[in-house]
């Protein structure tokens, strides 16, 4: 079942986002490709979540957000939240509720009030459990689903809300191999196929490389690079950026090798390290 998006272009200008007094994203300008994949990379901490949660309104922004050219902040919570979802890092377990139900949560801001569940939202929570592969698991209670297996019901939920702008944060987390590239596969297919405009946050940096049309790379709170994979992940950025010696190769058929070099426990002249002087 195919929904056709139109592209949506999304655009941060100058945001700073903050949770206390100081900004933890700093004067940020990106834009999320129409119809594609953008992946942010960058270290822990340097500001990645904080960003999408400015852009969604979960954290306080100075700054604007457009959506299509528009001032996103003109738009009511629920006329947002058709346009734009985010799978976000952390999420409670609700308890009492079936995989189904929980996937119908993303239905809400579709319903009108007291309205019962119509057809098009049973279509689209269908497609959405489809999509993830959740179709055996669809009355399961989802206190009792394994991490990896609660996650794709959060990725459902998102698919269900039907909006044209999906913000992935970490969605590779708690999957085991198959499932990690199946997810990275229907990224993709939600891009190309369905035309949304997908923003990921990935640390697996040849997972970036390999779905990513656009990469941002963030530090400290700054946007430090934005292009195509091969432009922003050279190994000099990289090593300087995550602080570790990174080795980058061009695969023939396309995509990078992202190889990170342990510096061992004796450093380059061979004197121990001080964590290893410390346990020694
Ligand atoms: N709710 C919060 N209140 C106060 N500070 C926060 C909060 N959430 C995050 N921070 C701080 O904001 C900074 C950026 O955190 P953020 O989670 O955006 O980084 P990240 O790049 O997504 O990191 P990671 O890769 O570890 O998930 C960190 O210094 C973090 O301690």
């Amino acid at each position: 079942m195919q929904i056709n998006h139109t592209p949506a272009t999304l655009r941060t200008e100058s945001i700073s986002v903050s949770y206390g007094a100081a900004p933890v994203v700093i004067d940020a300008d990106i834009e999320l490709l129409p119809g594609g994949v953008t992946a942010l990379i960058g270290p822990n901490g340097s500001g990645k979540s904080t960003l999408l949660r400015g852009i969604c309104r979960l954290a306080q922004t100075r700054g604007q957000v457009t959506l299509d050219g528009s001032d996103s902040a003109a738009l009511s919570p629920r006329a947002f939240a058709r346009r734009l979802t985010i799978l976000a890092q952390q999420r409670p377990t609700p308890g009492g509720l079936t995989v189904t139900e929980v996937v119908e949560l993303g239905r809400h801001p579709h319903r009108r009030r007291f309205s019962r569940t119509d057809d098009a939202s049973r279509r689209a929570v269908q497609r959405a459990i489809e999509l993830t592969g959740l179709e055996e698991l669809a009355h399961r209670p989802v206190t009792e689903l394994s991490g990896g297996q609660l996650q794709r019901v959060w990725l459902a939920t998102c698919l269900a809300q039907e909006t044209d702008v999906l913000l992935l944060d970490e969605p590779t987390t708690f999957l085991d191999l198959k499932h990690q590239m199946s997810l990275l596969d229907l990224i993709r297919d939600l891009a190309d196929t369905h035309g949304l405009t997908i923003g990921v946050v990935l640390h697996d940096l040849e997972q970036a490389a390999d779905i990513a049309d656009r990469v941002i790379l963030v530090a400290e709170g700054r946007i430090t690079a934005t292009g195509t994979p091969a432009e922003v992940m050279t190994a000099e950025r990289l090593s300087g950026t995550f602080g570790v010696d990174i080795q980058v190769t061009e695969l023939p058929f396309g995509g990078l090798a992202v190889r990170a070099q342990r510096a061992g426990r004796r450093g380059a002249a061979g004197q121990l390290t001080e964590p290893a002087l410390l346990s020694a």
